[in-house]
């Protein structure tokens, strides 16, 4: 007898749903957020797949519809954190049937912009880098898991960069340096010991102690041996600064972006011999270098 077949896993949701909220106060300055917003859930749904039954389906259409919703609904302004939850909350309160949620958020930095030094009423420019949320909330545990981060934040400094003592062999060609470009594009990911008083102002020192410890003292920089020392202390000092453990563990992904020296020794001019000034800039292939650090007392599922 042939064995029985059956759906092993199966979920559903709606991806990349895009929104964008304002709130005008009356003469008051507006704000404004964009967002990117994945959303998954969980629940018994293995009738539609083997019998073609769709009554314990959420629409996805519905799932996108309720983006909006509450959007419209949140009259204050709201962190990606906080509206994630509310998000995920909603699900499972709507629908019995839904025994998960998974949301996934990602803002665009849309930054208020200053004329003559004061910042303008409702006029924003776009950073690069994008703060980042997922918050995943089971029924069973009852329990609310919150990510927090960002991705895209494109760091560099031109100099305190080097690289050596590693393995050499017959394929090694890199020369050991004491003086290079370092260049980085962060993607970072905390998770959290407690809830935080402040979403964003977690995410605003998190950021601030990663950007100052890449890049030392204004004057006299800090000298990196890697990228993974860099990466290392830059999560160390996230761990440490906070004085009641308030981020558990946290994750750096840190791509080493090669900027080439060109040395052009065959023209025979001797200025055009590299002297640390022009380079090449790469974005393929770059360096992956990626660790999660956090205090050994406690557990992480990061
Ligand atoms: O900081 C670095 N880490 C590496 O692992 C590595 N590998 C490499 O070729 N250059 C570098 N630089």
């Amino acid at each position: 007898m042939a064995d029985e077949i059956v759906v092993k896993e199966q979920c559903h949701g709606k991806a990349r749903v895009r929104v964008a909220r304002v709130w005008r106060g009356d003469g008051k300055d507006h704000e404004f957020v964009e967002w990117t917003i994945s959303i998954i859930l969980s629940s018994d749904c293995i009738p539609a797949y083997s019998a073609g039954d769709n009554s314990s389906i959420v629409a996805t259409d519905s799932i996108k519809n309720t983006v909006y919703a509450l959007a419209k609904l949140c009259h204050q302004p709201v962190s990606i954190e906080t509206f994630g939850i509310k998000l995920a909350s909603h699900f499972l309160d709507t629908y019995k049937e839904v025994t998960g949620a998974c949301v996934s958020l990602v803002q665009n930095n849309w930054e208020r912009v200053s004329i003559d030094g004061i910042p303008h009423q409702h006029g924003f420019k776009l950073g690069s880098q994008k703060r980042t949320a997922e918050i995943t909330i089971s029924r069973d545990k009852s329990s609310v898991d919150v990510v927090s981060g960002f991705t895209d934040l494109s760091l560099l400094k031109t100099t305190k960069s080097g690289f050596e003592g590693f393995i050499r062999d017959k394929f090694t060609l890199l020369p050991e340096v004491r003086e290079r470009l370092l260049a980085s594009t962060v993607t970072a990911k905390w998770r959290y010991a407690r809830k935080p008083s402040c979403y964003t102002g977690t995410y605003d020192k998190v950021t601030r102690t990663l950007f100052e410890t890449f890049f030392g003292p204004s004057k006299s920089g800090v000298y990196s041996p890697s990228v993974q020392n860099t990466l290392y202390l830059m999560a160390q000092e996230v761990l440490r600064r906070f004085d009641v453990p308030e981020v558990s563990s946290i994750e750096l992904n840190m791509p080493n972006l090669h900027f080439l020296p060109v040395n052009m020794p065959t023209v025979g001019v001797k200025v055009l011999f590299f002297d640390h000034d022009v380079y090449l800039p790469t974005s393929e292939p770059h360096g992956s270098i990626q660790a999660c650090l956090a205090r050994k007392t406690l557990t992480s599922k990061l």
